[in-house]
């Protein structure tokens, strides 16, 4: 390189406005646990390390120096420095202004706007935005990987020098983290042959970082098993002692691996900082061979719901690492993380052939059946453990349900639901079956946006007047596996807006309201509904006696086999449709109101029985979450009535 270009002179950059933001939000997060500054840089590091491993397999000339990949921390408590160095793969200039400049990651910005979202409302509460944003972010820095950023919560100044592999170039970034960063060019006798090295000056309160005892014992706790040694050394010696050996955590015997190193590895893994609540651990043997380390996490992570529903278990091929991005998981399982790897893929596939390779296959068929049986296992030997999974993945992993249908069975093994017997605790559709009534064939499930409306639906009365078990469906995942799945153990799902209910064969349970003496005969009751029907025209597809309903004189349901009403409500807020199928009105032959009407036909003038067919409609949409299909008619014939009757 020219001396020319060494003496260009540095070249100033503003930060993102998001970075900047960020930065400050670190700075003064003076509750947070800074220790997660080294685990953040180690974790770059060894990605480093691991994308050359990759890059080599296919251009070795990268890393010709045979030296072994490793990270090397150095430090120096006279100088207040803390420098660490990888031989990975090192920067551009391009890529330091990019990478370093900008949040790259989907979880930095995550972590921003969660972390914006509890200022604001802390500042809602009490007015001390500024220090709410704080105390809050530092909790949320505790769970995310927020990368390379939170150096500037220990260090004063950032000076970052990199040689990109197989480049003669190097270029050193530096930054005090108030906004703008340099970038220059560096010499090539003052920057690492290969790899990225990162001077940290500390600033006076984080100076015991320069100790060994301090690196020591930060890198035993977050990052005893990256998969590159970390090796220590003084500065100005040449000497330099292994802190860990890099070995593969997953390689190792279960039994020689504790509960705290999974912790820590789960947490290098996923990038996420709460405790598994499932770690799956074993080595797969036979036609292909494989070993498996995967977590079930115990809180959501951030990207659970995204559009993409991409997983980001990490795939090895025999130690080396290869993609988080191949897809090696169905998408109702993307919240495990962790890593597979394989014996027996080849190395230098390009993603998109791999994805399409039979072996791979194979390794997604083995693990998730592993997956399944280990959350069944759990469900029984720890139920409270598994009902915290189901909590935060329940509506995640039923997507299964009819994206999966071969593992529907499996997956109807470990489904919980919420039901009109379920209480504070969980329902399996074993104990749903186990319980049936006499006479009852179905399965019979409410659609609602909450569990309050399902429970409160007049669809369920004549169920509980039986005893009869209802599932509550909240999810709005619900609606689409009920549609397709056949059933269980032989019963089929039938929702209680649907069809006839055949509710007749159940017998009533005890103490439940007995039927009505005063109430209307079948006669009379069939009048009613001739005359309902006739009057409510094309307004509805039927009109008919219900045994679905107690206490409620009427309601509206679907026809026998048309779509659910609450399917159809989704449908039309997700596809703007409004082509509903219209619906049967049902009316309670027990109820005193059916009766009154009856009496009232005998009337010359029918009016009242007609404003009372179209209030009994109006009030039954009003009940499912709609609007009276005319409410000027309605609020008309409402005080028609009240007007009558309080003359
Ligand atoms: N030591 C390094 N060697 C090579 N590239 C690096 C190094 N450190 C950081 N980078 C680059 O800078 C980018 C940004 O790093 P940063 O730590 O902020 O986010 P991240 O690594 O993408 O996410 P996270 O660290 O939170 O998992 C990285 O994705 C990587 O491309």
């Amino acid at each position: 390189m020219s001396t020319d270009t060494i003496e260009q002179p540095a070249e100033s950059h503003a930060f993102q406005a998001e970075v900047a933001r960020l930065l400050h939000l670190m700075v003064h997060s003076v509750y947070s646990n800074r220790d997660i500054f080294l685990r953040e840089l180690i974790s770059n590091a060894a990605d480093a390390c691991e994308k050359l491993r990759w890059l080599a397999v296919s251009d070795p000339a990268l890393n010709a120096d045979g030296a072994p990949l490793e990270i090397v921390i150095e430090a120096d408590p006279d100088g207040r420095r803390l420098t660490v160095s990888d031989n990975g793969v090192g920067m551009t200039r391009q890529e330091l202004v990019d990478n370093l400049g900008t949040i790259a990651r989907s979880g930095t910005r995550a972590f921003l706007e969660q972390a914006n979202a509890a200022k604001d409302g802390a500042a809602g509460q009490d007015g001390a935005s500024k220090d709410g944003g704080s105390k809050d972010g530092s909790r949320l820095i505790g769970q995310f990987g927020v990368g390379f950023y939170s150096a500037f919560m220990v260090a004063a100044r950032v000076v970052v020098t990199s040689r990109r592999a197989g480049s003669d170039e190097a270029w050193r970034w530096t930054s005090d983290g108030q906004g703008t960063f340099d970038v220059a060019p560096a010499e090539l006798a003052d920057a690492p042959v290969r790899g990225t090295r990162i001077v940290l000056e500390l600033t006076e309160d984080a100076k015991d970082y320069a100790d060994e005892a301090t690196v020591e014992r930060v890198v035993k706790t977050y990052s005893a098993h990256v998969p590159v040694p970390i090796r220590f050394a003084k500065a100005g010696e040449a000497a330099s002692r292994e802190l860990t050996d890099g070995s593969a955590l997953w390689a190792k015997a279960k039994s020689e691996v504790t509960k705290e190193e999974y912790a820590e590895f789960y947490g290098n893994v996923s990038g996420q900082w709460d405790e598994p609540a499932l770690t799956i651990h074993y080595r797969a043997e036979g036609r292909t061979e494989y070993s498996v380390l995967l977590f079930v996490p115990s809180m959501k992570p951030f990207d659970l719901f995204d559009p993409a529903r991409k997983g980001r278990v990490k795939l090895y091929v025999r130690r080396i690492f290869i993609s988080d991005e191949v897809e090696i998981l169905p998408a109702w399982a993307r919240f495990v993380r962790g890593v597979i790897d394989s014996e027996d893929l080849p190395l230098n596939l390009s993603r998109e052939l791999l994805q399409s390779n039979p072996l791979l296959e194979t390794i997604r068929k083995g693990v998730t059946g592993r997956i399944l049986s280990e959350l069944g296992k759990l469900a029984t030997s720890d139920t409270e453990a598994y009902l915290r999974i189901w909590e935060a993945f329940g509506p995640v992993i039923k997507e299964g349900l009819y994206e999966d249908p071969d593992r529907r069975d499996e997956l109807f093994k470990i489904i919980r639901f919420k039901s009109t017997k379920s209480g504070d605790g969980w329902r399996s559709l074993a104990d749903y079956v186990a319980d049936l009534r006499e006479n009852q064939t179905r399965i019979h499930y409410v659609l609602a946006d909450s569990p309050e409306r399902a429970a409160a639906s007049p669809h369920l009365e004549g169920f509980r007047a039986r005893d009869v078990e209802v599932l509550l469906l909240t999810d709005p995942v619900d609606a689409f596996w009920v549609r397709t799945a056949l059933g269980y153990d032989g019963k089929p799902f039938q929702s209680v807006t649907q069809g006839a209910a055949d509710l007749d064969a159940i017998p009533l349970a005890e103490g439940a309201p007995k039927p009505d003496a005063a109430a209307a005969g079948a006669a009379e009751v069939a009048a009613v509904v001739a005359f309902v029907k006739e009057t409510l025209g094309d307004r509805v597809a039927d009109v008919r006696a219900s045994t679905r309903l107690a206490e409620s004189p009427a309601c509206l349901v679907a026809p026998d086999f048309g779509p659910d009403k609450e399917f159809e409500k989704l449908m039309s807020r997700s596809q703007g449709r409004s082509d509903f199928t219209k619906p049967i009105l049902e009316l309670n032959p027990q109820h005193p109101l059916v009766a009154a009407m009856a009496r009232h036909l005998a009337d010359a003038d029918r009016t009242l029985v007609e404003d009372a067919g179209f209030l009994l409609f109006g009030q039954a949409r009003i009940l499912d979450g709609e609007a009276p299909d005319d409410p000027a008619d309605f609020g008309r014939r409402l005080v028609q009535v009240m007007q009558k009757l309080m003359v």
